[in-house]
């Protein structure tokens, strides 16, 4: 019998999409993280596990092509959406490349490694038509999870509706929960420049 954890290509998606407004506007994927762009750590983490990596992007589009196979935009009726608009058009793109789902996570949770992901990635494969989160000490981490490309049409529908809480949509959908036995402070996300140390973020 075939070994379900390789059988199934998954597509990687790295939110950068939002305006990071504690930042003061600054592009957050882009800014400085130990001497690379912080976008690059979550590159670390999806790469490993994934047979194509997106780059949800809204602006500096050039800057972030190296770091993927490609850079993806919000569709323009959901400029401003929040992360659910970044997990369509990646879900789209997932469809069109013929791949199962996408293995998503924020570009500002640098120490969230590739052990975690392919944690993830693993559960992923064993079951490819649900959506799985990230739960570390009973707190659901709607953004570090799995998405079916299938998904789409119900993500569409559910933004043109209104809706733009993650878990909104994610626990309406039957999803499974892996529970990652690891400090909470792992899954911290970079908001402020304070969260840079004294000298903040570029
Ligand atoms: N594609 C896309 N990604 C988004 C959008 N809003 C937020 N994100 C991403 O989702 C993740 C969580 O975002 P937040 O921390 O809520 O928002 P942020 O823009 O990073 O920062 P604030 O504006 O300070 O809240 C980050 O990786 C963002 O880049 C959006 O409208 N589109």
């Amino acid at each position: 019998m075939p070994d379900p954890d390789t059988q199934t290509t998954l597509c990687g998606l790295i939110l950068a999409g939002g305006r990071a407004r504690r930042l003061g506007g600054v592009e957050k994927g882009l800014a400085d993280w130990q001497g690379r762009p912080l976008v690059a750590t979550a590159v670390d983490a999806l790469r490993p596990h994934c047979g194509a990596l997106l780059i949800s992007a809204n602006r500096r589009l050039p800057d972030y092509r190296p770091w993927a196979d490609r850079v993806v935009s919000d569709a323009p009726e959901f400029d401003d959406a929040g992360p659910l608009a970044g997990l369509l058009a990646g879900l789209r793109s997932a469809q069109g490349l013929g791949l199962a789902g996408v293995l998503v996570m924020p570009c500002d949770t640098p120490a969230v490694s590739a052990g975690i992901m392919g944690e993830l990635a693993v559960a992923a494969r064993q079951d490819p038509q649900r959506i799985v989160l990230a739960r570390v000490s009973d707190r659901l981490h709607p953004l570090h999870g799995y998405y079916p490309a299938g998904l789409d049409a119900a993500l569409q529908r559910y933004l043109e509706q209104g809706g733009r809480k993650v878990m909104g949509f994610a626990e309406a959908q039957q999803p499974r929960y892996l529970d990652l036995p690891i400090a909470p402070e792992v899954f911290r996300n970079l908001n402020a420049p304070e969260d840079w140390g004294p000298s903040g973020a570029d």
